[in-house]
């Protein structure tokens, strides 16, 4: 029998993780939540231990590239697994507090079980050892954050913020993301039980040291997990008990529960019936209730809500931090397709709102065409309906996030706090709108 070597099933995890996304484009979190896929067998120790090493390989893909390429004499072939390999070994040992023998030991350890990739085991020994030796000299690699931004990310990045704010957009993704949470109530009693800081927005900010379920307050569903700009929209509706609140394209639900605790009656509605079973059973955890409806928000029907959020399917470029895999996974060519399926969202959505009520359009895109500029154009094609400008004092006094328009746009280096872990939220995009009475 063979006797298992250490650490050997967490890295193997890994480069499949890093494989899956880079030649099968398959989104991380579909693999990390697949109960047939590369972590299934893994203890919980070595499931972080793969997530951290695909987190790392991800977030930092163009500087391990260009790492990897110096000490090679011809490009590899992207086809098998042996450039995963290469970056979850040079990953380990540029960004991680790993020996490097033990990477590079690994690394040499998973080629030799790979058929197609075993003839190359004393190259990636070869490439890791010299990474490991040279690290001082590959600062060109490693110190410009925008080699880790695809090139058509980045050019757009600069003619949307400028290269400035681009630069310092891409320095805030290299850093591996807090946890923020939403209380359900008493936010301030929960950020002191779970030893966390609260944001002036509200938001609970914590770096914890175990898994989410098993921190204080998640059995008994005191809150939930939700990105510090995430939670802004749902407040713009400043939902009330008693009111009718349609939330469309709603689960896996963070917005639902929001204004589910207001006491509005909420009607979320997804075309996704297995999302909506995942927001079915996050309320429920939460003790929250929500009237759910499967269906195509464009052809949604119902009686006029007294306000509707829309938090709309987009390219979700604001949330590469704590999504490293999107950078890779998405292309121009989806932004325009997203972008008109918004404009069709966004012209239903309105159709729902009373005379008087409420219309919030929100996405976690850094691109002005899903945020700005639809919002631009509904204006124009709509006149039934004007700006609800937000407030400063909505956002907790952040004018960072708020626009001349009265909109709000988050970028990743907002809420820049020292501490790079502790720092920045999900790019996000909203605005409020009424429905002329
Ligand atoms: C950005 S996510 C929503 C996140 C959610 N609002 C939250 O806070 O947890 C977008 C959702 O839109 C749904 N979706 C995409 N196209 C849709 C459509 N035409 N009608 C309804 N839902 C749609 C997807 O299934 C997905 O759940």
């Amino acid at each position: 029998m063979n006797v298992p070597i250490p650490g050997l099933a967490a890295r193997r995890a890994a480069t499949s993780l890093v494989h899956g996304v880079l030649q099968r484009g398959r989104p991380l979190d579909e693999a990390l939540d697949d109960p047939k896929g590369p972590l299934a067998a893994l203890d919980a120790r070595d499931r972080a231990l793969s997530r951290a090493i695909a987190g790392a390989s991800l977030r930092r893909l163009g500087s391990l590239r260009g790492a990897i390429k110096k000490f090679l004499r011809k490009p590899l072939d992207p086809r098998g697994a042996l450039e995963s390999i290469l970056l979850t070994g040079a990953a380990q040992i540029l960004l991680m507090d790993v020996p490097d023998h033990t990477a590079v030991d690994l690394a040499v350890e998973q080629t030799n079980h790979d058929r197609a990739a075993k003839p190359f085991a004393p190259l990636v020994n070869a490439v890791l050892r010299n990474i490991a030796r040279e690290r001082e000299s590959l600062g060109e690699f490693l110190d410009d954050p925008s080699r880790d931004v695809p090139q058509w990310l980045d050019d757009r990045r600069i003619k949307a913020w400028g290269p400035e704010t681009a630069k310092a957009i891409a320095a805030a993704e290299r850093a591996e993301p807090a946890l923020d949470i939403t209380a359900k109530s008493d936010a301030i009693e929960w950020a002191q039980k779970l030893n966390a800081e609260i944001l002036p927005t509200g938001t609970i900010r914590l770096l914890p040291d175990g898994p989410v379920p098993e921190l204080p307050g998640f059995n008994d569903g005191a809150w939930w997990v939700q990105d510090a700009a995430a939670a802004l929209p749902a407040k713009l509706v400043k939902a009330k008990a008693g009111q009718r609140v349609a939330d469309l394209c709603a689960a896996p639900g963070g917005k639902t529960a929001q204004l589910a605790a207001s006491g509005a009656d909420v009607v979320a509605v997804d075309r996704s019936a297995p999302r909506l079973r995942r927001l079915t059973e996050n309320l429920k955890r939460l003790g929250l209730s929500a009237q759910t409806v499967t269906a195509d928000a464009t052809q949604f029907k119902a009686e006029p809500f007294d306000a509707v959020l829309l938090d709309a399917p987009c390219s979700a470029t604001g949330t590469i931090r704590r999504h490293p895999d999107v950078a890779w996974l998405k292309g121009p060519e989806d932004i325009e397709k997203l972008a008109a399926l918004q404009a069709r969202l966004l012209d239903a959505a309105a159709d729902l709102v009373k005379p008087g009520g409420v219309l919030v359009y929100s996405t976690c895109s850094l691109e002005p065409e899903e945020g700005e500029g639809q919002i631009a154009a509904l204006l124009k094609r709509r006149p039934d309906l004007e700006r609800d400008p937000v407030s400063v004092e909505e956002l907790g006094g952040q004018t960072e996030f708020l626009t001349a328009l009265g909109e709000v746009r988050t970028l990743p280096c907002h809420l820049a706090r020292g501490e790079p872990r502790l720092s920045g939220l999900d790019g996000f995009y909203a605005a409020r709108l009424r429905r002329r009475p």
